[in-house]
C-alpha cells in the first residue's frame, strides 16, 4: 500500500469576505518530495499556504498535515502539531539584535527543555547544514540577503521538523544567489528526507527544484495544473499554463 501522504488537501476554498481566492483545491504531497505552488501575483499561493497551516480558514474542505487534520484537534494538539512543521516566511526576517546562532536558538527555547549548550551545539550545527558555520555570531545586518534566507531556513529547521514551507525563497535574491539558495533546499532534502513545500513564482525555480507542483490562477479561482513542472513545461496546452513555463503571451 501506498505510504500516507504528508499533506492531503482535499476541495479547499478560501474567501475573504465575498470574494473567493480559490475554490476546489485538492492534492497530495508526499514524503520527502519537494512540492511546489506557482502561479502569478495574486492568485493565492501564500493565503493557501496560510490555509494548510490554519493561519487563514477554510470556506470549505478539508487539509491533513502528517496525517492529522489541524481543524479538528484541539488547541493542545493543534500546537503539538504545528511544533512539527517548519515555516519560512518571505517577510520572516531575523531578529536584529541577535546574532544568527540566537536566532535559531529561539524555538529550542520556545519548545525544548533543553540545556543552553545543547541549544548552542543545535544550532551551530542547524547552521553548518545551510552553509553558516562561520557565521553564527554574525549580526543579521552584518550578512547578505542570501546568507539571511539560509539562517531563516536553520531557524526553521531548528526542531527538526519532517515538513518545511517556505514562502517565496528566493524574493528579492539575484539569480545567482537564489540559485545557490535551490541546491540547499534539494541538498537538504536528499540529506534529511524533509519534505518541503515550496511557494514561488520563480521559472527556474520552479524547474530546478520542483518535484511536483500544482498551479494556481486567478482568474480560474484555483488550481489549474498539476504535475511534474518539466513535463507540464513540455506538454501542457492549457494556454496560461504554456504562457507561464515558455514565457509566452497567454
Ligand atoms: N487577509 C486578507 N484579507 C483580504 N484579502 C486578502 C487577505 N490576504 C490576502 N488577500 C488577497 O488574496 C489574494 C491572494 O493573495 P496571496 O498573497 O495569497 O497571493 P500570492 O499568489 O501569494 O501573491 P504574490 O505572489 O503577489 O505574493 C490577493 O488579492 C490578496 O489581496
Amino acid at each position: 500500500m501506498a505510504e500516507d501522504p504528508v499533506i492531503r488537501a482535499e476541495g479547499l476554498s478560501v474567501r475573504f469576505g465575498s470574494k473567493t481566492i480559490f475554490k476546489d483545491v485538492s492534492f497530495e504531497v508526499r514524503r520527502g518530495e519537494i512540492f511546489v505552488i506557482l502561479g502569478g501575483s495574486g492568485c493565492g499561493k501564500s493565503t493557501l499556504l496560510k490555509a494548510l497551516i490554519g493561519l487563514v480558514p477554510l470556506a470549505a474542505g478539508h487539509a491533513w498535515l502528517l496525517g492529522e487534520e489541524l481543524a479538528k484537534e484541539d488547541d493542545n494538539e493543534r500546537r503539538a502539531l504545528l511544533r512539527r512543521i517548519g515555516v519560512m516566511w518571505q517577510s520572516g526576517a531575523l531578529f536584529g539584535s541577535m546574532t544568527l546562532a540566537e536566532n535559531v536558538e529561539l524555538p529550542l527555547e520556545e519548545h525544548t527543555d533543553l540545556s543552553r549548550p545543547a541549544r548552542e551545539a543545535l544550532a551551530r550545527s542547524k547552521l553548518g547544514l545551510v552553509g553558516l558555520g562561520d557565521a553564527a555570531a554574525k549580526l543579521p545586518a552584518e550578512i547578505s540577503g542570501g546568507m539571511a534566507k539560509r539562517a531563516g531556513i536553520a531557524r526553521a529547521m531548528a526542531l527538526d521538523p519532517p515538513l518545511l514551507f517556505l514562502d517565496e525563497p528566493g524574493a528579492g535574491l539575484d539569480p545567482i544567489t537564489s540559485a545557490g539558495l535551490d541546491k540547499l533546499i534539494k541538498d537538504i532534502a536528499r540529506d534529511t528526507g524533509t519534505t518541503f513545500v515550496v511557494v514561488t513564482h520563480e521559472l527556474q525555480s520552479i524547474l530546478a527544484i520542483g518535484d511536483r507542483c500544482i498551479m494556481l490562477d486567478k482568474e480560474a479561482q484555483g488550481m489549474i495544473a498539476e504535475g511534474d513542472p518539466r513535463q507540464l513545461k513540455a506538454e501542457s496546452t492549457q494556454p496560461t499554463v504554456r504562457a507561464f513555463f515558455r514565457r509566452e503571451a497567454a
